[in-house]
């Protein structure tokens, strides 16, 4: 995998964001509701507006189709969409492994969207970004509606899957503990700039 690059980004609510991410690696993301996190990803997943220069590799954002781009910057926001009518059709590859660590049976391909719970459709999300084969993933609050046990499940699937594949990761996280189980570093939006926090490890 390649690192992820961000160069002079701002938007209108962050200046001059500067930020590496190697493969492998996992930047958590935190700061206040509001703050521009969310809006972070997505102006890296180039569906914001915002200036600056992102590249994955020696591939440019602004050299690239949107839709190849985030192909490839896999964008899994707080709230996903669905627009097929089966779990299944989502997906670009079979997920039957993938779909059974995190707790789900082979025929939840079949299930009706409408009927997913909202943490059934935050697992399924994350397994249908990961079904694209992507290069880097960009994570906002995945485990935010899943209780203790089944946050502990995804958390280490996903520290499994990011160190198999050596993506670069910019995860959003609120909670203390688990920026320090899983972040390889810690920024922080404090105003219109990134600050780096020290993890006590
Ligand atoms: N399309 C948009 N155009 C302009 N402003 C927007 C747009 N979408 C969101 N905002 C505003 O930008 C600000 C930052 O939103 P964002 O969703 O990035 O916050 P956040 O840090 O992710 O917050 P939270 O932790 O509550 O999810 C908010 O004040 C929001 O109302």
């Amino acid at each position: 995998m390649s690192k992820l690059h961000i160069e002079n980004l701002s938007n209108d609510l962050l200046q001059k964001v500067d930020l590496a991410i190697a493969p492998g690696e996992v930047v958590c993301l935190s700061g206040p509701s509001g703050s521009g996190k969310s809006r972070l990803l997505r102006a890296i997943a180039d569906v914001d507006p915002h200036n600056g220069q992102i590249s994955l590799g020696n591939n440019l954002q602004e050299a690239m189709p949107g839709h190849q781009w985030r192909r490839q910057v896999m964008l899994v926001p707080a709230q996903s969409a669905w627009w097929y009518e089966t779990v299944g059709e989502h997906f670009n590859q079979p997920m039957g492994q993938t779909l059974k660590i995190l707790g789900f049976p082979e025929e939840a391909t079949k299930w009706q969207v409408s009927r997913l719970s909202s943490g059934e459709k935050q697992r399924l999300a994350l397994i249908r970004a990961l079904s694209y084969t992507p290069q880097a993933l960009l994570l906002d609050e995945p485990t935010a509606n899943l209780d203790a046990d089944t946050t502990s499940k995804v958390e280490a699937w996903l520290k499994d899957e990011i160190s198999k594949q050596q993506y670069p990761v910019i995860w959003v996280a609120h909670n203390r503990e688990q920026i320090q189980r899983v972040a390889s570093r810690h920024i922080e939006i404090q105003g219109s700039c990134l600050v780096e926090r020290e993890l006590s490890k």
